[in-house]
């Protein structure tokens, strides 16, 4: 019979496996180090003893997020890609915490870069802008087309992108994905995802599919172009109203004016950036924005016009019904960037 360290050919094989309370304590010194918050509870940095440095989840409670937990270990134990963050392991607590255990990533996730000051956005470089953007649609890539089952993420988002020492983007945070049979082309689903990344398909009950994730990722790309958030608010003082920015928008007209150079971050500098890769994140992003889920290129297509592989070409004029619906300005404002577009629904 095999002995339990005999098993250890199971995590050399990259499954996850499971830690006692006992090794998540020694690894963390008692969950001193947190680095980072999330909507399910709070994550921790530790050490295991074969010197990996991990970042430990703690879900607290008996009940919450029992199904995301499950469905995280479920999903992420089959997949390898190296742009998805892998799960090292998962551990069970008697009082009812919940742990999932990743490899630890050193420049955290990229909402933290992206909507900081400027001295931590100006770390992100075109190049290294361009790179993730890429590594993230690859990621979705194999996930939709290249495994057994299409595996919707359902939450793209600058929070759920961490960033590995040299800024290569590793796509994680499972919790809400589904999985859906290779014949299947939709899902039906209750609003999930986070709000300002959400489909139109999404706010009233429908079927969601791959394309739901586009959308999330072309919302992604315009703030990594634009370096701020997509929605945000700023409040008159005299009128007593606020008003609503929405990036896409301007982003929409800045591109018929032919004047696209004025989207990007104005905290990188002009020569480090190629007007033509602009042009292919601007257009491929407001490809994958559109209303219409039938309109938007899947993610193996949009790996290709990333790539050079395929012609990019203008994006047809949408309607971006939310414009109406906020009565939004489309200035390029740097106002207040407001917690409550970042409200999740779960
Ligand atoms: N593997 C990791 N390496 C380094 N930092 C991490 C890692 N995982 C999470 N973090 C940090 O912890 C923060 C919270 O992570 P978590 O996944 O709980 O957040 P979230 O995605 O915002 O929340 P939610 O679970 O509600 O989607 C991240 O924003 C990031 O800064």
């Amino acid at each position: 019979m095999l002995q339990d360290d005999q098993y250890n050919f199971l995590e050399m094989a990259g499954l996850p496996t499971r830690f006692t309370i006992k090794e998540l304590e020694m690894a963390t010194g008692n969950f001193r180090t947190p680095i980072g918050e999330g909507g399910s509870g709070a994550v921790f940095k530790g050490t295991l003893e074969d010197g990996s440095i991990i970042a430990v989840k703690r879900i607290k409670g008996q009940t919450s997020g029992e199904a995301e937990f499950r469905t995280e270990i479920t999903i992420i134990a089959s997949l390898q890609h190296i742009s998805l963050a892998r799960l090292l392991g998962y551990g069970l607590s008697r009082g009812g915490d919940r742990y999932l255990i990743y490899p630890f990533f050193q420049n955290g996730s990229l909402d933290s870069w992206l909507f900081k000051d400027e001295e931590k956005r100006v770390h992100l470089t075109w190049m290294r802008r361009y790179r993730i953007a890429s590594d993230v649609a690859k990621a979705l890539a194999y996930l939709h087309h290249e495994c057994h089952h299409q595996i919707l993420h359902l939450d793209i988002k600058p929070a759920n992108i961490l960033l590995d020492s040299s800024f290569r983007a590793l796509v994680s945070d499972f919790g809400i994905s589904k999985l859906i049979g290779k014949d299947e082309s939709t899902v039906m689903t209750r609003a999930r995802g986070t709000i300002g990344y959400l489909p139109p398909e999404m706010l009233v009950p429908n079927a969601i599919s791959t394309k739901s994730d586009v959308y999330s990722y072309g919302m992604v790309l315009l703030e990594l172009v634009g370096g701020r958030r997509n929605f945000m608010t700023a409040a008159d003082a005299e009128s007593q109203q606020t008003h609503y920015s929405y990036f896409p928008k301007f982003v929409k007209e800045k591109m018929l004016e032919g004047k696209l150079m004025e989207v990007v971050d104005p905290c990188l500098k002009c020569e480090d950036i190629s007007e033509e890769e602009v042009k292919v994140l601007v257009r491929v992003a407001l490809w994958c924005i559109q209303e219409n889920p039938e309109l938007r290129p899947s993610t193996t297509e949009v790996v290709d016009m990333l790539d050079g592989r395929r012609p990019v070409h203008v994006p047809p004029q949408s309607p971006m019904f939310v414009v109406n619906f906020f009565n939004v300005e489309t200035q390029s404002s740097t106002s207040q960037q407001p917690d409550a577009i970042s409200i999740s629904v779960r």
